[in-house]
């Protein structure tokens, strides 16, 4: 059996993401999952304590809330790829689409289509976990008022791709804002309180948010375009 290595990694610096650092076993080949642009260094010593060997940065969407460490980490460890969704508009060495896989040694990312956050959502499946974006929070989801967001295609989108999955997967969300650090889809489907209601209620909640924008959209959303790094 594979020893798969997994750590969950927080941004405390104010955006409160997730990031993932998976390997296929120690000492392996690994992908860092949604990695924060002030977190890097964090990120890349574990990769290094861990005698890891970095092979992808992997984004589930275009972040609107914080700048992506991918181009970061690019220049910091050439020969590391950027993975993003070919619809999320955003540049990357490898534009996945549903279905692709994204391998790292004898593991890898099964690449779900999620969209209705954004466009351009992924979720990643890895054997019993998948790591769900924006797409569904721990007993939430992503707002859906901007980026092309729509609140019937996300709950078709969670219902299609990650209700279905086994009800003991567990659930590694972009972001939490209460507390929580994974949950299982299982518990999602009964407890979910946006997402276990009707399609008709779902869409009445979603309209009825009253977030404000995320407060560094504006520096966010164009650097992330282009990997989280403008080039000179
Ligand atoms: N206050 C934060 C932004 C909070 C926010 O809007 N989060 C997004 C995910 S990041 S695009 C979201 O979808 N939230 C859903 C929810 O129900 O909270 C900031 O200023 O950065
Ligand atoms: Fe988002």
């Amino acid at each position: 059996m594979r020893s798969l290595v997994f750590r969950q990694l927080f941004d405390t610096a104010g955006s409160s993401t997730y990031t993932y650092l998976l390997a296929d076993r120690p000492g392996g080949d690994a992908v860092l999952v949604d990695p924060v642009v002030e977190q890097v260094d964090r990120d890349l010593k574990l990769v290094e304590d861990l005698g890891l060997k970095l092979k992808y940065v992997v984004n589930t969407h275009c972040h609107a809330d914080h700048v992506t460490g991918s181009g970061l980490i690019k220049r910091k460890l050439p020969g590391v790829r950027s993975v993003i969704a070919k619809d999320s508009g955003a540049k990357a060495d490898v534009h996945v689409a549903h279905g692709d896989r994204v391998e790292f040694g004898d593991a890898f990312l099964e690449v779900r289509a999620t969209p209705g956050h954004t466009e351009g959502c992924l979720s990643y499946v890895c054997d019993n976990m998948v790591f769900t974006g924006d797409a569904l929070l721990v007993r939430g989801c992503g707002r859906t008022d901007f980026q092309g967001g729509s609140a019937e295609t996300l709950y078709d989108s969670v219902h299609a791709q990650i209700f279905t999955l086994p009800d003991d997967t567990v659930v590694y969300p972009a972001h939490d804002y209460k507390g929580h650090r994974s949950s299982t889809v299982g518990e999602e489907k009964r407890l979910n309180p946006r997402l276990s209601k009707s399609k008709a209620e779902f869409v009445e909640i979603m309209g009825n948010l009253g977030l404000p924008y995320p407060k560094k959209i504006d520096e966010a959303l164009p650097l992330n375009l282009v990997c989280g790094i403008q080039e000179e």
